[in-house]
């Protein structure tokens, strides 16, 4: 019997997990703005897309580290997540938000929030890892997530991380044909993750200095996948993987041309605020997103 959760009560959930932190995102408080230019790949399957049609396009990035503490030890393996918004000629955006893992934790907002609730610490700052089981236990949707943050290993750079949007969306062509898809982003310099030993000969803090060093040596560049569903894959569901078979097709590439700076801290990452043509699905989860994300928008550009 799960009450209905409302966006700001994950606002309040996340200063219970990761602490009070005003002036920060409520999620994802740690990150590294960057930016680039995106280069379309025209496909049959997004004929007349604005996002595709307008040749190279300027980008603003954002790379994070999961949750709401803006000095985390970047040495934990976890979430780590990427906001982009690509600049059309016409004044509109197209946002892409992801994370690092395939699957999300549950079927809808209530289950996200009924296992976040279990990893609230308690007075001595510990939680208990057998209410998490047990929870994760009765709550199948959040098994997949769950057994990937098992076995997940420390990213070694943003550059070298691969991103998952997760959620479905739509794109509808003017003849009326729809592409159901998914997308993510795949780096071209390869994933890397840290084995333990190597995570803890490194300091507190590498992730900005290592994108930094690479930017300098070598080309950081993004694929924009888009794999193609079927009738029966799921479009409201985040905690259902789509069968890895699926077509794939490239939307564009994304390169980094600078990174640091202030240019990301005006800019809500929206992953509802899409470019003509493209709709979102009717996923909870991710309608719950543009609800959470005003809020801690408004917080945060208040002093909050
Ligand atoms: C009910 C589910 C979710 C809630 C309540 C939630 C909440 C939030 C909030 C409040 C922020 C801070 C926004 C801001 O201040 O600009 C945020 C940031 C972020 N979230 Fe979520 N989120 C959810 C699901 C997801 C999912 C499914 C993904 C990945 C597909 C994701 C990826 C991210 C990323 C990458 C950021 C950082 C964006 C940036 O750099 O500005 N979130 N989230």
């Amino acid at each position: 019997n799960d009450k209905t959760i409302q966006a700001n009560d994950f606002i309040e959930l996340f200063g219970k997990l990761g602490g009070q932190h005003p002036g920060y995102r409520k999620a994802h408080a740690k990150g590294l703005c960057a930016s680039g230019t995106f280069l379309p790949a025209p496909s049959k399957y997004f004929t007349g897309s604005q996002l595709l049609s307008n040749g190279e396009l300027p980008v603003t990035m954002r790379f994070s580290v999961g949750g709401s503490n803006p000095n985390s030890d970047e040495k934990s393996p976890g979430a780590r997540g990427m906001g982009m918004q690509i600049q059309l000629p016409n004044g509109s955006l197209h946002t892409f938000t992801g994370n690092n893992f395939p699957v999300f934790a549950g079927k809808d907002p209530e289950t996200f929030y009924g296992f976040l609730s279990t990893l609230i610490p308690d007075e001595n700052g510990k939680s208990d890892p057998a209410k998490t089981m047990a929870y994760i236990k009765q709550h199948p949707s959040v098994q997949a997530n769950a057994l990937w943050n098992k076995t997940a290993k420390t990213a070694a750079s943003f550059a070298n991380t691969e991103f998952f949007g997760l959620h479905t969306f739509y794109f509808e062509q003017t003849n009326g044909q729809k592409t159901k898809f998914r997308w993510h982003i795949e780096p071209s310099l390869g994933v890397k993750t840290l084995e333990k030993s190597e995570a803890d000969k490194m300091p507190t803090e590498f992730l900005v200095d290592t994108f930094a060093k690479q930017l300098k040596n070598e080309t950081i560049s993004f694929t924009i996948m888009a794999s193609l569903g079927e009738a029966q894959d799921s479009d409201i569901d985040p905690s259902q993987q789509w069968p890895s078979e699926r077509p794939q097709v490239a939307l564009g590439k994304v390169t980094i041309k600078t990174s640091g700076g202030e240019a990301c801290k005006n800019i809500n990452f929206d992953p509802n605020v899409i470019s003509a043509g493209f709709t979102p699905s009717a996923d909870p989860v991710l309608k719950m997103r543009s609800q959470a994300y005003a809020i801690s928008f408004g917080k945060r550009l208040s002093g909050q």
